[in-house]
């Protein structure tokens, strides 16, 4: 491990009863870089994120994130590792009886420690952070957009001061202008703040416009990691039909422009 990198997996397994999601993959994230891990359906890449963040164990091989083995820790140091990242499940996820405020006091008041007056302010810099207005606040889940929704569980996960951030198909449901705005919000945030970002995506033009590499997942493995570039020159039937489809040579035709 080294400190160029926020995340390490090691011939890391994972399974639900006899079925092997993975078996001997590795990766390495590095640091402040904004990784998307890309794959057919059922390839395992939401497995690999939860199994990331321990939602998923690991049953063979090692993960480490920030130095620490997951697997290793325990009460208080798990505790404290769980502060540095934030995730943004899959349809945004938010509480639907808890307003925006709330949604994003939730894991403030978890962790505990800080005033309401701390907490009125940070939730209020989180808002303009992810480009919601003060109002937005006080409205429900169910009084939002699709884009609010991505909006605001992003300033969820960003509440504890993250280093990290996970984003599970983070633009999936959004018109693509909508998307693309997301898009542009990551990357301030990922500038301003300096974060590491795994993000799993199917979101092509998503992918090209964040990314500083891409991981493609395949038969319980990393196939290849790198440029969108890079990657796409790998020959595997995957990647021929995600990449080399009509939008995927648009995408590599707009980079090499
Ligand atoms: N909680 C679970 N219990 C049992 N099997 C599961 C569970 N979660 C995922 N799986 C299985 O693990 C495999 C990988 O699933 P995963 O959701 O990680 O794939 P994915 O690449 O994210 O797929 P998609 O692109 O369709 O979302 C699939 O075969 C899936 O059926």
């Amino acid at each position: 491990m080294s400190a160029e990198h926020a995340i390490v997996c090691r011939d890391v397994a994972t399974r639900f009863g006899p079925h092997w999601v993975h078996r001997h993959l590795d990766l390495e994230v590095r640091a402040g870089e904004i990784l998307s891990i890309v794959g057919g359906s059922g390839s395992g890449k939401t497995t690999l994120l939860r199994a990331m963040v321990g939602l998923v164990p690991h049953v063979e091989g090692e993960i480490r994130i920030l130095g620490s083995s997951l697997a290793q820790l325990r009460g208080r140091a798990a505790v404290a590792l769980r502060r540095r990242w934030g995730m943004l499940f899959q349809q945004g996820a938010l509480f639907s009886a808890l307003t925006v405020f709330e949604n994003i006091a939730f894991p403030m008041r978890e962790w505990g420690g800080l005033s309401e007056r701390d907490i009125r302010e940070l939730v209020s810099l989180k808002l303009q952070m992810v480009g919601l207005r003060p109002a937005d606040a006080y409205k429900l889940p169910a009084e939002l957009s699709g884009g609010m929704v991505k909006r605001a569980a992003l300033a969820r996960a960003l509440a504890l001061e993250a280093e990290i951030l996970f984003l599970d198909e983070p633009t999936s449901g959004l018109d693509p202008i909508t998307a693309a705005d997301f898009d542009d919000l990551l990357r301030d945030v990922h500038r301003d703040v300096g974060l590491t970002v795994v993000m799993v995506s199917h979101d092509l033009d998503s992918i090209a416009a964040t990314s500083d590499r891409i991981a493609v997942l395949s038969q319980g493995k990393v196939l290849t990691i790198g440029s969108l570039q890079e990657v796409a020159e790998v020959d595997d039937p995957y990647v021929r039909e995600f990449f080399h489809g009509e939008r995927g040579e648009r995408v590599l035709k707009a980079l090499r422009c």
